[in-house]
């Protein structure tokens, strides 16, 4: 049974019925919002304000603005699972599908702690912009589990998984709405969910992309955030008369997206002067030595330890001194109280919403340029649609063309962004919002609303 919350924040406040959501059942839950902890604004509040100022440029109608704005469904289920030991262990998993104006709405599924409803929904709307700007045929949604996956057993986590594919295998679809991994997820998730759809509707392998390669999975995916946040990084440089080689980068996160980009970047040159992930933070100013820190991380769950550099206090991280920096983690984490050390002269967004608009305007008067999220991670989706194509066709690319095609997408969208900066003489992020909001705007009118 779907049940629909709908969250109430200060920039969204409209009355809407369950016939106007496509959900079940409205439940107006009162306030539900997360409190914005410490510095760090609520998710929510952060997207909304930049999607009001993005509709703003363009002169949107604001009826339009009001449609674009509210979820397509929100959805909301209970996982139990029992554990290993035999106690039962309670969950709740969300889905937040918040357009499909361009086509099937498209995102991952993130395992954290700190999964809550707001959040989920803010980043369901974030897909909908970069699925746009990326110009590939998807709306946006995201989903998660509130959950700290590494407290559970791989044979927990599968059946968590499992449990939550069967309260959504019917909302989700090759043509409705198409999973992949976030943070905390991967390609054993992207199986376990597809081994469970295809219980219910037949084997379907386009149901979900990030899968392992055996099940379809497309060569270069795992890889494709963080070279798409080469290519973009390469383009911002490119239009400062820079390279990537010699310039100092930080980097906040060394998983997936991390690690990726630290190991790219580092073979185009690049020196990696300070990564963090959970475990802490280490520094070498003359450059890490990745190919070993990789190894050391894999093998030691972690960067902490590394004898390649010193360890350094995890909190100092994106404001240690570095030309590039790169959050690859968490949401929120540049915010009003950190914005102003910040030493870098460029920061590349490959996490989701890292820059709250406080900090955006600290660091805009300190001429810092940014490269928001809704490009400069959107290898991953790009590069997930490349394999959904491949599913559909039922023909596997190789690597090279994968890579290429992600180099030609990353590059048209940069140019893209640019134009709209042009147009509305406006930064980066603003760009970009325009770009991707005012190409699902046109979808929509252009499909209307039924007579
Ligand atoms: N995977 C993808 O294709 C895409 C991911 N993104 C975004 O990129 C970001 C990273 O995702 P991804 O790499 O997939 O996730 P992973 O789970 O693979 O990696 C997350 C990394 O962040 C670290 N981390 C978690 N909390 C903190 C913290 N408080 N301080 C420092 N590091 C921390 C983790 O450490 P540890 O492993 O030790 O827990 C891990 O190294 C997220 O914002 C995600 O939404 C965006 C586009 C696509
Ligand atoms: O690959 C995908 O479909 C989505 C990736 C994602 O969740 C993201 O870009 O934030």
């Amino acid at each position: 049974m779907v049940v629909c919350l709908h969250s109430p924040n200060s920039l969204l406040c409209v009355s809407i019925e369950a016939s106007q959501t496509g959900c079940d059942k409205v439940i107006f839950g009162g306030n539900i919002k997360k409190k914005a902890s410490g510095a760090t604004m609520n998710a929510l509040v952060a997207t909304n304000r930049n999607f009001k100022r993005a509709a703003k440029l363009l002169g949107l109608d604001s009826k339009l603005e009001k449609s674009l704005l509210i979820p397509f469904r929100e959805i909301k289920v209970e996982c139990t699972i029992p554990k290993d030991d035999g106690t039962l262990a309670s969950f709740v998993g969300f889905r937040v599908q918040h357009d499909n104006a361009r086509g099937p709405m498209k995102g991952g599924i993130r395992y954290h702690p700190e999964v809550d409803p707001d959040e989920v929904n803010a980043l369901a709307q974030l897909m909908t912009w970069k699925t746009a700007v990326a110009n590939i045929p998807y709306g946006g949604a995201k989903g998660g589990i509130g959950c700290n996956p590494g407290e559970l057993s791989v044979s927990e986590l599968e059946r968590l998984t499992r449990v939550f594919a069967q309260k959504i295998h019917d909302l989700i679809g090759i043509h409705t709405d198409v999973p992949a991994p976030d943070m905390g997820t991967g390609p054993q998730t992207m199986a376990w969910i597809l081994d469970e759809y295809s219980k219910f509707h037949g084997y379907s392998p386009a149901v979900v992309t990030g899968k392992p390669i055996d099940l379809g999975g497309s060569l270069g995916r795992d890889a494709a955030t963080g070279r798409g946040v080469l290519f973009a990084t390469e383009a911002l440089l490119k239009e400062h008369g820079k390279t990537i080689s010699g310039q100092r980068f930080v980097i906040q996160g060394f998983g997936n997206v991390g690690a990726w980009a630290a190991q790219l970047i580092s073979e185009q040159g690049g020196k990696i002067v300070a990564v963090s992930d959970i475990t802490g933070a280490i520094k070498n100013s003359k450059g890490l030595d990745i190919p070993s820190l990789l190894k050391h991380a894999k093998e030691h769950k972690g960067v902490k330890g590394f004898h390649g550099g010193d360890p350094i206090d995890p909190k100092s991280i994106l404001v240690e001194d570095c030309d590039i920096l790169i959050p690859a983690a968490l949401g929120g984490v540049i915010n009003r109280e950190n914005a102003s050390d910040i030493k870098s002269k460029f920061i590349i967004e490959a996490a989701n919403h890292p820059t709250d608009p406080e900090a955006d305007e600290i660091l805009s008067k300190k001429g810092v340029v940014i490269l928001p999220d809704i490009f400069a991670n959107s290898g991953g989706v790009t590069v997930s649609y490349f394999e959904w194509v491949q599913n559909i066709q039922g023909f596997m690319w190789d690597e090279e063309k994968v890579n290429n095609e992600l180099k030609n997408y990353m590059t048209r969208g940069f140019k893209d962004v640019k134009e709209m900066c042009k147009t509305h003489n406006c930064d980066l992020r603003m760009g970009a919002f325009t770009l991707g909001v005012n190409r699902v705007a046109r979808a929509t009118v252009l499909r209307g609303w039924g007579a």
